[in-house]
């Protein structure tokens, strides 16, 4: 088994009184691939929040490990919902990859020659050849997803963090993206955020479905019935391969936060 590289112990969240997130255990592996699932507004943005540090959680402690050793921190990449972006916002892809690089230039300097190298190898590798000085709101859908990948590899973390990559782009460019990220998790672990379980299912290695509470599978071979017992969110179920197409039924999670002030 892989080593851990993020532990969640106890974790509560809230925005302002009203409580999101309620006693969350987890752990990230070394080269692990999570599936992140859940209904809308069950509290999958605000827990990656809280992984990456961006909302301090108001119970529990989330401990980082490297090479079986505490750390302090991890490096980790965030690509954010496409809905988060201002398209308007005038920056270049060569801008935008750039910037995921800001954390490691040093202040008053200029960024390096290899930095410069590091992302024309990410552009490249992510297909965007030719589109660098491309305002970003000239980008199609899969292009601007490629973009914001791109930045969140940029500075080769350890982790990188992707909530909702799919959004907007066609079912062929996803089945490109799933491929491009099975070659990045040889690398480092991933954690994807997803509402098409189908997907999710047949790609990541392990699953966490969040409703307020947490409910973790540490492998993908979920049998329906499973589903229906465990996973009874309010979801569409976009269906691939073997899975049936269907609507999840209620979700048997223990708390239900929705309309709980804490
Ligand atoms: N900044 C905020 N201030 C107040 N409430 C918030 C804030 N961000 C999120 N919430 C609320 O917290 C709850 C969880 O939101 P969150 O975005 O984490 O859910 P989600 O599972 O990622 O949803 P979706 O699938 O729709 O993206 C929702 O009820 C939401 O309205």
């Amino acid at each position: 088994m892989n080593r851990p590289i993020i532990q969640l112990t106890g974790i509560s969240a809230a925005y302002d009184r009203k409580t999101v997130l309620e006693q969350i255990d987890l752990t990230v592996y070394e080269y692990d691939f999570l599936g992140v699932i859940g209904p809308n507004g069950g509290g999958k943005t605000t827990l990656m929040k809280v992984i990456l540090g961006l909302l301090k959680p108001s119970a529990g402690e989330v401990c980082f490990f490297q090479e079986g050793k505490k750390v302090p921190e991890i490096s980790m990449g965030y690509l954010p919902q496409y809905n988060s972006i201002d398209k308007k916002f005038p920056i270049s892809v060569y801008e935008v990859v750039l910037s995921g690089l800001n954390k490691q230039k040093s202040l008053f300097r200029p960024f390096t020659k290899e930095q410069h190298e590091q992302v024309r190898r990410i552009i490249s590798r992510m297909g965007l050849e030719g589109l660098e000085e491309r305002p970003i709101g000239q980008l199609s859908g899969g292009q601007l997803q490629r973009a914001l990948l791109g930045r969140a590899l940029v500075s080769d973390p350890q982790v990188i963090i992707l909530d909702e990559p799919n959004t907007y782009i066609d079912k062929r460019f996803e089945a490109k993206l799933y491929a491009l990220l099975e070659e990045i998790n040889r690398e480092r672990a991933i954690i994807l955020v997803s509402h098409d379980i189908g997907s999710v299912l047949q790609n990541v290695k392990s699953i966490a479905c969040v409703n307020g509470t947490l409910d973790y599978h540490p492998d993908t071979e979920i049998p329906t019935e499973w589903i229906e017992e465990h996973f009874g969110c309010p979801i569409d179920l976009l269906g691939h391969g073997n899975l049936p197409h269907r609507v999840l039924k209620c979700h048997n999670h223990t708390s239900n936060l929705k309309n709980t002030e804490a």
